[in-house]
């Protein structure tokens, strides 16, 4: 046991330091969704599984904060609303459940987040290639070869390694570095348009 934990432990470290290749995307990412929250855009985000978790996790860093004060920044996970989710599965299906969303809630100007770590779930290459339709912003946190969401994204992070576990936890990371971002840009005086008063 103590060797499988200290084996699981070096994968994850493997994979953390090789993500400094990604930080050109990263801050591709973080540029993206300034403009989007400043210019009175949202920031949504969608996943199955871990990756509803982290959708819901990093929208509430960005509705809340992350880890300093300053004004909420306008994010909503697809993830979260059980009715929404049963009735459009039901009635629908389950590959239809973030794009009856998008189509309801997105607006040009908006930004779409899709988490999947094989790049290849149904319902989040779908609502994509909707809401590309709809002019919105589509990214892409992927794994391994990245499947085919790549496709379906204006910009696409891949996380180099092939084990679901290890890219949602590199994940989770990528959308703590994106919540640090947005948080000293917002605070460095470029207030969201939400912010910006009545006149
Ligand atoms: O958290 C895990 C595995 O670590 C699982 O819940 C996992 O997210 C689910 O199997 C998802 O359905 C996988 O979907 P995807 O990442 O391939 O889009
Ligand atoms: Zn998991």
């Amino acid at each position: 046991m103590h060797d499988l934990i200290a084996d699981t432990l070096a994968a994850h470290v493997r994979v953390i330091q090789r993500l400094d290749r990604l930080t050109p995307q990263i801050e591709r990412f973080a540029e993206r969704a300034w403009a989007c929250l400043r210019d009175g855009g949202r920031v949504f985000w969608m996943g199955n599984g871990g990756s509803a978790a982290d959708s819901q996790h990093l929208a509430a860093e960005l509705v809340g904060r992350f880890e300093r004060e300053r004004p909420g920044l306008a994010s909503i996970a697809l993830t979260t609303d059980s009715s929404i989710l049963t009735s459009v599965s039901n009635d629908y299906g389950f590959d239809s459940v973030f794009t009856r969303q998008v189509e309801a809630l997105c607006r040009p100007g908006d930004l779409l987040v899709g988490l999947s770590t094989s790049g290849n779930s149904a319902n989040v290459l779908r609502a994509l290639e909707r809401a590309g339709e709809l002019g919105v912003y589509r990214v892409g946190l992927t794994g391994g070869t990245g499947g085919r969401l790549g496709a379906c994204c204006e910009l696409c992070l891949v996380v180099p390694d092939a084990s679901t576990a290890r890219i949602q936890e590199a994940h989770i990371l990528i959308g703590h570095i994106l919540c640090d971002l947005l948080e000293r840009r917002a605070l460095a005086g470029e207030a969201p348009a939400g912010e910006l008063g009545a006149d």
